[in-house]
């Protein structure tokens, strides 16, 4: 039996959800982050945090196996993504939940079908057993009395749950969020971060999270990676970070606009190639 065709419940648990051993990843020839170790096991919240440009999306993209590693290995329950075929890391990515940055909801499904449609599309379940689902997992982010409206009369923080209660309705072991907290209101943060931690939770499955957020991810990580310098610049928990003199740690916890992390997009082959090309034309 194929491993996709297994529930969820069944499937023997992975010790270690997800992996990076000496990984480093870029676009090209361009390494964007290097010498990377990360271990995220079920049950945690891991939150991998850096400024503008740090790297987290590409370390996202790294995670599902979008982006091929330039060096070291990407393990998602406990298989190297790059040694498998383009069928298995399919398999392995069913495993997963993903939350993009913008949720995308279709616009032409209501709130109960969008939810649905993992379900229609990847189970051949009965639809008492898919009513039964959809309607608990909008229990869960409390919408199910929104199931039925039109994704255009719900508020975008609305949006943002109901793309939760998306992508865990195949009980994922992994879930994966894309800046969960940008945009939200005082309020739906909180909520929104109580949520990751209480899915998780109740899952028992692992979630990582990519955010500039310090004060939602803090309240609730087990484990927190700050990206910098095309690294990881500190790794801990929330207390040991928050403890941390190191002036990188300190700049981006504090918010200071002065210290080494820095505001200039670092220079390009590109931008230096644009530049040669600029001052051979002036001479
Ligand atoms: N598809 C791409 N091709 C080439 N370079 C890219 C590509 N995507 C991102 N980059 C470069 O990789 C670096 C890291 O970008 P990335 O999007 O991973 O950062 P980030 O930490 O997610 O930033 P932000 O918080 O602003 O979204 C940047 O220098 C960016 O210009």
């Amino acid at each position: 039996m194929p491993d996709s065709a297994i529930p969820p419940t069944a499937r023997p648990p992975a010790d270690v959800a997800l992996s990076f051993s000496g990984l480093s990843v870029g676009y090209g020839d361009r390494t964007i982050l290097r010498d990377i170790d990360m271990v995220v096991r079920p049950g945690q919240v891991v939150a991998i945090m850096g400024g503008s440009g740090s790297g987290k999306t590409t370390l996202l993209r790294a995670a599902v196996g979008q982006l091929a590693p330039q060096k070291g290995t990407v393990q998602a329950f406990g298989q190297d993504l790059s040694r498998l075929s383009g069928d298995a890391v399919f398999t392995v990515r069913k495993r997963m939940g993903v939350l993009f940055q913008q949720g995308a909801l279709f616009t032409d499904l209501d709130v109960y079908e969008n939810v649905a449609f993992p379900l229609r599309e990847h189970t051949d379940w009965p639809e008492s057993k898919i009513r039964e689902t959809v309607l608990a997992k909008l229990q869960a982010v409390g919408l199910k009395a929104a199931a039925f409206l039109r994704t255009s009369e719900i508020s975008g923080g609305m949006a943002r749950r109901v793309a939760l209660a998306r992508a865990v309705v195949l009980d994922p072991e992994l879930i994966l969020y894309d800046e969960p907290f940008a945009g939200l209101d005082p309020i739906s943060l909180g909520v929104t971060a109580q949520l990751i931690r209480t899915m998780t939770d109740q899952l028992g499955c692992a979630s990582v999270l990519i955010t500039h957020d310090v004060q939602e991810s803090f309240a609730i990580a087990d484990q927190v990676y700050l990206l910098g310098k095309g690294s990881v610049v500190a790794a801990g928990s929330p207390a040991s970070l928050s403890a941390s003199q190191d002036p990188y740690v300190r700049q981006f916890l504090d918010g200071a606009p002065d210290g080494p992390v820095a505001f200039e997009y670092p220079e390009t082959p590109a931008y230096l190639d644009w530049l040669a090309r600029q001052q051979a034309g002036k001479q």
